[in-house]
């Protein structure tokens, strides 16, 4: 697949304050009283569908409930966006799914027919490692303390970030280790880092517990999103939002930064690094807290599909707090009749 992006030399966030790193989310103008925003417009007919397609340069695509569920690929999504690429359109992919990095990640795409290259994903585990290592400067005597999957330690690795815990810490704890000090403070953790974690269990949050509060808030605390759900093989389970919860809720204190969608940390680099037009660029997602908050905030257009978590009342609620401008039932509808 020739690459249809130019690799430009990388920046997620600037080192710069032109971007200064999002640890919340600024809230939606007009968005939060429900009223202001138009309805979602359905994009229902192949001369608007067409229309739609042809006036964008850039489609963002999330991942999880738009591309695919789990392994499963959503229906036409593959022969989609291979025609996007024949028309000379540019495909980003941004998700907020931190199990994995971005070269594992471009497997996964391969299989499943998608075009793809590492320069073209950005995953909340890569944004998460950037911001430890350009914006904290996180020295390399300090560790990373990691709630989650081995994305999440392969991206730090690339960054020359030590990590410790993510899979090593997936045995449940005995009930002998509370005496032993497996759970005592640690010097050596600078940082601990939360991500999704199929694998979550008590030895993890009562790690991660010790190190953010034995050390007097001297240890960063980030998660590399909050979504509340995880749709997967046609369930939905909880997502890291969900985990991250757990984790706030015992040491009463909020992440200092969380990574992925919305927060426009991605969106900055994205748009700068491939001079993007908001105008003719378009964020597809399945979630309207995280891609189409994401999109808005970036002033891209947003289209919503019905494939992943947002439900047909959550779509249409008058009093919503974010409204996608356009919605499908799915990437496939997009297919050109
Ligand atoms: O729980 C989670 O982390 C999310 O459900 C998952 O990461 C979503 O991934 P995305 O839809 O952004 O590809
Ligand atoms: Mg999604």
């Amino acid at each position: 697949m020739e690459s249809i992006i130019t690799p430009q030399p990388h920046r997620l966030v600037s080192s710069g304050s032109e971007h200064p790193v999002q640890s919340s989310t600024p809230a939606l103008a007009g968005t939060s009283d429900g009223g202001s925003s138009p309805p979602s417009h359905h994009l229902s007919t192949p001369e608007e569908i067409s229309s739609f397609v042809d006036q964008m340069d850039t489609f963002i695509f999330d991942c999880d409930g738009v591309l695919w569920l789990g392994n499963d690929t959503i229906k036409g999504a593959p022969e989609f966006l291979h025609e996007l690429v024949a028309k000379g359109k540019r495909i980003i992919y941004v998700t907020n799914n931190s199990s994995k990095s971005r070269k594992t990640y471009v497997g996964k795409f391969k299989k499943l027919g998608f075009p793809a290259e590492p320069d073209n994903i950005f995953g909340s585990a890569y944004a998460a490692a950037y911001y430890l290592k350009n914006m904290l400067n996180f020295p390399a005597d300090k560790k990373v303390y990691v709630v989650g999957m081995q994305g999440i330690v392969d991206e730090l690795a690339e960054m020359g970030i030590q990590a410790v815990g993510a899979g090593d810490d997936n045995a449940p704890l005995q009930e002998t280790e509370f005496e032993n000090g497996t759970l005592g403070p640690d010097e050596s953790i600078g940082a601990v880092l939360l991500g999704f974690d199929s694998q979550i269990n008590y030895r993890k949050y009562a790690k991660a517990f010790t190190y953010l509060t034995a050390n007097k808030g001297k240890v960063h605390f980030l998660a590399t999103n909050e979504d509340r759900t995880y749709p997967i093989s046609g369930s939905i389970y909880p997502g890291t939002g969900s985990l991250l919860a757990a984790l706030i809720h015992s040491v009463n204190r909020r992440p200092d930064a969380v990574l992925g969608k919305p927060s426009q940390n991605m969106m900055n680099t994205i748009l700068e690094r491939f001079h993007l037009d908001p105008a003719r660029t378009c964020m597809v997602g399945d979630r309207l807290d995280t891609d189409i908050a994401f999109g808005k905030l970036g002033k891209l257009h947003t289209l919503l599909v019905m494939t992943g978590v947002t439900s047909v009342e959550e779509r249409d609620a008058k009093k919503g707090p974010v409204t996608a401008e356009y919605w499908i039932e799915s990437v496939g509808h997009l297919r050109q009749r």
